[in-house]
């Protein structure tokens, strides 16, 4: 048979295959209505692991014994994903336990940001808060507790930064902070100076302070002057602060510019980090609420620990046309080499798309907590 004849029986075949599968897909119409009436769960994992295995057992070649339940798991979630579209169309919710609002509103709210003035939280959290509404706590954990106990409306933490990753200890401590959720996502432009009390030249400095973070976005510019010795500190302000009054010679601080000038440090070298350097941060606040425009959403899965349950879980979105634009794994910390997941995904918790996929994870009994929906904001370099 030569490829013309081929591809005409291929033609056939697959004119059948698609006459079948809109029969099936009809079918689940049906179990829909049938579910709708009797309460009954869209996604049965016995009947699915049933079918899986009789379907292996009809296949002759063990080796299309996998390929074959690849595919009927993907006419399942097909199946699946048709019948919560047709209940979310005939008015059954699922419940997230998100409220939408008109809009956020911050006028005459508190909010939480760890550091001092002028620390890039701050500066974050300018874009949407006055400054006599910004209160300074020490430690990023202080900033949810301060939004837990309702001493602050809001609180602001650091997450990712484009240059050199993830705020890890940030991400851990969100995911122990139940009651909180994100409201915004700011990017924010992050550029460090080298600064110093006293009047030197870049290459007399000795040591550096400031936060781990800016040390590691400014590797490049550590590879030049191997020689500095390079000190930790809890906030790119709290450093600036701190060497305009210790006055340590030969020291300098990476902080932004606004810090070095309102602490009188003198600037030694500007943008020293990269000039894409952006630092992603979250808008902490105690309600699970979201609004109409948002359209970014991030969750916490905890994915079983076997063969392809994550790539099932985020099937799930897939199916549904949804985008996922970042996940990132985290120990969990009580059973070794056990991993949560956060991930981003596109859409908005009103849509169907996002609710069918949702839908889909809870009905699989896939452990996962939204931790927010929201319109991601980004700030120009000023
Ligand atoms: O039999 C059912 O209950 C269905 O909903 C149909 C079906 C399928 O497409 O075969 C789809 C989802 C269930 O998880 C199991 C099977």
């Amino acid at each position: 048979m030569g490829l013309e004849e081929i591809r005409k029986e291929l033609d056939t075949i697959d004119r059948e295959i698609v006459q079948l599968f809109q029969k099936r897909m009809d079918l689940s119409i049906e179990v829909a209505k049938d579910k709708a009436k009797t309460g009954k769960a869209v996604f049965d994992g016995k009947r699915e692991e049933e079918k899986l295995n009789s379907i292996s057992d009809m296949v002759g070649d063990p080796l299309l014994k996998t390929p074959a339940r690849e595919l009927f798991r993907g006419l399942m979630t097909l199946s699946r994903r048709r019948q919560l579209q047709y209940l979310s169309e005939i008015g059954h919710k699922s419940d997230f336990s998100f409220r939408e609002v008109g809009e956020l509103s911050f006028s005459g709210k508190k909010l939480a940001a760890q550091g001092v003035k002028w620390s890039y939280s701050y500066l974050a959290g300018r874009v949407f808060f006055q400054e006599d509404s910004i209160e300074f706590v020490e430690h990023f954990q202080d900033v949810l507790e301060a939004v837990q106990s309702g001493k602050a409306d809001y609180g602001i933490l650091p997450m990712d930064n484009s240059t050199y990753g993830m705020v890890q200890d940030n991400y851990d401590l969100l995911s122990r902070y139940e009651e909180l959720s994100v409201l915004k996502e700011i990017n924010y432009p992050v550029s460090h100076c080298l600064c110093s009390a006293g009047d030197y030249r870049t290459e007399e400095i000795r040591k550096v302070y400031s936060h781990p973070q800016a040390l590691a976005q400014c590797r490049e510019f550590f590879k030049e002057y191997p020689f500095m010795e390079k000190i930790a500190d809890l906030n790119t302000a709290i450093a600036a602060k701190k060497l305009a009054e210790t006055k340590e010679e030969y020291a300098a601080v990476l902080c932004s510019r606004p810090a070095a000038e309102y602490y009188g440090l003198r600037i030694l070298q500007d943008g020293v980090s990269s000039k894409e350097n952006t630092t992603r941060f979250f808008l902490i606040g105690k309600e699970k609420i979201y609004t109409k425009d948002a359209d970014k959403l991030t969750m916490i899965l905890w994915a079983a620990n076997q063969a392809g349950s994550l790539y099932h879980v985020l099937g799930d979105f897939t199916w549904n046309g949804l985008s996922l634009s970042m996940i990132q794994s985290r120990p969990v910390g009580d059973k070794a080499f056990s991993y949560l997941f956060f991930v981003d995904v596109s859409g908005n918790l009103s849509e169907p798309e996002m609710e069918n996929a949702l839908s889909a994870l809870k009905e699989e009994g896939v452990q996962f907590r939204i931790l927010g929906n929201y319109l991601p904001c980004k700030v120009k370099n000023s």
